[in-house]
């Protein structure tokens, strides 16, 4: 499915419908133009079916002034028509006609608002138009013998060339199956809705046909049950007088005159009105005369509803597809990236390789370690020198020796893994004289990452055996980056985000973006009203105010609350659950559902804002970080300083995914992996990566500003939203008190918010927050700011508050009231 979906993807970046940028003006003009073109079209081919006998003659000589045609559009017509229709496509030539009006009524109309037909529609309805249209005049070639004008000369010459080649069955096979393409790929016609919508029409006959069949069996059995009935009490009255008349004693109890005809009268209507669910009823005869009969009554198979809403909104109109709005949203182009490597693949110096060689094993037989094997693997910045040392050499004492190993081979950048996990051998990474630049480019473009069936898929770069790293943020869930300035850490969080640039539409992931430098994540001002977030009324979306923070991180907080307590609604785990379910228009929009982006929190500098702001910032993202994977929020928290007063223990516990390029220290390599190594590194996005168990070494992949900057200007010059992605409003603790029924600190909308409460009797916030398009909290102050005026009642748990005014005009008089108060 994913596979499919990259395929796509792929196509829709290498196939670019040319866009031809007209002014209002001359769409219009040409609008108008190809739409009296199309009806000229029309009315000469509509003509010329009548009169192309006659103006026949006439074809050769047309353009002079002297000929005469018979064509309603005259010369020009007859030219048409015996250019498009006789010479041409013949009966199909109308949709060229069609195909002209349609183009022009869209160019007319501004298109898009009127009818959402987006270039590539139209490039698609002309395509399709054109095969269908070749195929009606190939499929009316074969009825030339009656009818030359049917199929036009190309449709004749055509099935004439398909009938030498096939025969006559051969070519209709080929071309019922041209037929059965176009179903399916235009129409989307397959055998299971055709069957299915045969059924569905079979079912409601047959319904209809019940319904009238027992309304009309009703009548009857009321009319027949009451003749016996009558009938009945006649005969019996007549051999009552006959016994009488004879002097017998007549038992009369014994002949229940009536009661078994009223009974059969009541079970017929009763089994009319319960017509779906009557059980099935027979009788077995008793087989003699001192047997008794049996009633047996088999209740029916309870009908499944296979029908449900959802799967009928589905079929109707398909499953609900979140980029509709951005439907033409175009992903950025590989080719805006810049090839680093230059088509070089990585070069293997062998005299550094065996200069390297020769100083390990030197350097181990300086402390008595003999070396049974040794192998290279050769990454882009580091090789990596695997060793299986002689038997009886314990790990341990080359664990001891680490760093006295270290030194002896005196080189920035070497890492020694004592043993390998899941290996047995010893590894020694030494640095590459000349190493080789990772391109953003080449991991974007890997087959892994192209591939990736995750969520949101992070390439980060290379690891030691120069294969691509892509990791799904989606699973990490949080992740934690450090690294000294300069080491390659705004690179880095580039990257991060460049991946999910290209693979992510608009839709489906925003990005809340804290940048207290103010300098390395403006880039991204320009996708503002694509994948950015941002609070209600602030200007930018990029936050680099330290205070805005605060207010940020709590509205993500109640963000994370109200998607929980969707979910909840919704009864699913997460957000890939819910958003499924939503897709599959299971969820109503109008009980407040809908469909929920990722939403990637990138902090950059993060000791900055602890500094500052400390407990206050700390508290909400720790919490964000407990809690908010199951809904799909996800943090990105970078810093400089990864000391333990910023990277606090509970920060640490809920951050399992941590990157560190080079740091100056043993110990911030232990604060922030738990363990050294990130002081060996080289810099230069040189960075360890660790979620929990193993540490791997990676070459970040580089992506440069510029590269940023073309990216972000491409999406940035694309179709927006009409704001970027507005996250709940959040009043900091100034805001307003609850309960204080104080007129003048009524928040603004107070009066609206009361009449929509009342007009639809229910007093909930989520119904003001849909209809005044408020933050969480301000709705929540609203309703508190009711229930203090008395036009709500009280919290009743989950259920919607009372509202204490039946309507408007009582609302009315409570407002004047309290004027005059
Ligand atoms: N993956 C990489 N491959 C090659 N060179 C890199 C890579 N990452 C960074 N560099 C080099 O290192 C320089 C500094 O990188 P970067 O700006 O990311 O550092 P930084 O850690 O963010 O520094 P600061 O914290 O001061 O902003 C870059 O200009 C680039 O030349």
């Amino acid at each position: 499915m994913a596979k499919k979906k990259t395929t796509a993807k792929k196509t829709r970046k290498k196939f670019k419908i040319p866009s031809f940028k007209l002014t209002r003006l001359q769409e219009v003009i040409l609008g108008s133009a190809l739409m009296v073109f199309g009806i000229l079209l029309f009315f000469s081919f509509l003509s010329f079916i009548f009169t192309w006998r006659a103006d026949q003659s006439a074809i050769s000589e047309l353009g002079s002034r002297e000929v005469v045609t018979q064509n309603w559009v005259s010369q020009v017509g007859a030219g048409l028509g015996h250019f498009f229709v006789y010479e041409g496509f013949g009966l199909a030539a109308f949709s060229i006609s069609v195909l002209t009006f349609i183009t022009g009524i869209f160019l007319f109309a501004a298109s898009r608002n009127l009818f959402r037909l987006s270039n590539s529609k139209l490039f698609t309805l002309w395509a399709w138009g054109l095969m269908l249209m070749l195929w009606l005049s190939v499929s009316l070639g074969f009825f030339h013998e009656q009818n030359s004008m049917l199929g036009g000369k190309v449709g004749f010459e055509l099935n004439d060339y398909l009938q030498d080649y096939l025969g006559l069955l051969g070519a209709i096979l080929v071309m019922a199956f041209f037929a059965v393409v176009y179903l399916v790929l235009r129409l989307k016609i397959t055998p299971e809705k055709v069957s299915s919508y045969f059924s569905r029409q079979a079912k409601e006959v047959q319904e209809s046909f019940d319904a009238e069949v027992n309304e009309h069996q009703t009548s009857e059995n009321l009319v027949k049950e009451s003749a016996p009935l009558t009938s009945n009490l006649e005969s019996e009255v007549t051999q009552l007088e006959e016994e009488k008349s004879e002097g017998n004693k007549i038992d009369l109890s014994s002949k229940p005159i009536n009661s078994d005809t009223s009974n059969e009268l009541d079970s017929n209507a009763k089994s009319t009105e319960v017509k779906e669910t009557a059980p099935i009823k027979r009788t077995v005869a008793p087989k003699d005369d001192n047997d008794i009969g049996m009633d047996i009554e088999q209740a029916p198979e309870e009908e499944e509803v296979i029908d449900t809403k959802a799967t009928k909104l589905v079929e109707d109109f398909g499953e609900f597809d979140p980029t509709l709005e951005l439907s033409n949203f175009q992903f950025p182009p590989i080719e805006l990236l810049k090839d680093y490597s230059q088509g070089k693949t990585l070069t293997i110096n062998e005299e550094e390789l065996q200069a390297n060689k020769d100083r390990i094993v030197e350097t181990l037989n300086n402390y008595k370690i003999g070396i049974a094997k040794i192998s290279a693997t050769i990454g882009p910045t580091v090789t990596l020198y695997e060793i299986v040392p002689e038997a009886g050499v314990r790990i341990s004492k080359i664990k001891n020796l680490e760093d006295d190993i270290a030194l002896s081979l005196s080189a920035l950048g070497i890492r020694i893994i004592a043993p390998i996990p899941g290996k047995g051998t010893i590894g020694i990474e030494v640095p590459n004289q000349n190493p080789s630049v990772v391109s953003m480019r080449s991991v974007i473009a890997s087959p892994k990452f192209q591939q990736a069936e995750k969520e949101l898929p992070i390439a980060f770069g290379k690891t030691i055996s120069n294969e691509t790293f892509v990791v799904d943020l989606a699973k990490m869930p949080h992740m934690l980056m450090a690294g000294a300035t300069g080491q390659g850490k705004s690179v880095g969080l580039n990257a991060v985000l460049t991946s999910l640039l290209y693979s992510k539409h608009p839709a489906e992931v925003k990005f809340v973006l804290v940048d207290p430098k103010k300098v390395e994540l403006t880039l991204f001002n320009k996708i503002e009203r694509h994948y950015l977030a941002k609070l209600p009324d602030s200007e930018d979306a990029i936050i680099t105010d330290n205070s805005k923070v605060i207010n940020t991180l709590n509205s993500l907080c109640i963000e994370m609350d109200e998607r929980y307590e969707i979910l909840k609604e919704a009864m699913c785990r997460n957000i890939k659950e819910y958003n499924a379910k939503f897709k599959a228009r299971k969820l109503n929009p109008a009980n407040g559902h809908r469909f929920l982006p990722y939403i990637v929190l990138v902090v950059d500098e993060f000791a900055d804002l602890i500094m500052t702001a400390g407990k206050e910032v700390e508290t909400p993202i720790a919490r964000l970080a407990q809690l908010a994977r199951a809904i799909g929020i996800h943090l990105i928290i970078a810093t400089q300083r990864p000391s333990v007063n910023v990277i606090t223990g509970m920060i640490k516990a809920n951050f399992p995914a941590r990157v560190s390029f080079r740091v100056q220290q043993k110990v911030d390599s232990r604060t922030i992996l738990d363990s050294g190594g990130a002081d060996q590194l080289i810099g230069r996005g040189d960075m360890l990566y660790t979620a929990g168990n193993e540490i791997i070494r990676i070459q970040c992949a580089f992506v440069d500003t510029p590269e940023v900057e073309k990216i972000t200007e491409f999406i940035g010059s694309q179709k927006a939203y009409p704001d970027a992605y507005i996250l709940p409003e959040y009043v900091g603790e100034e805001g307003g008190t609850a309960l204080d029924d104080n007129i003048d600190e009524r928040d603004a909308k107070f009066r609206e918010a009361a009449e929509i409460i009342v007009v639809a009797q229910q007093g909930s916030a989520s119904l003001l927050q849909r209809k005044l398009k408020l933050g969480y909290n301000r709705a929540g102050r609203i309703i508190d700011q009711l229930e203090a005026a008395g036009i709500v009642g009280g919290f009743e748990g989950s259920k919607a508050r009372q509202v204490l005014i039946p309507d408007l005009a009582s609302l009315e008089v409570f407002f004047n009231e309290e004027e005059n108060k």
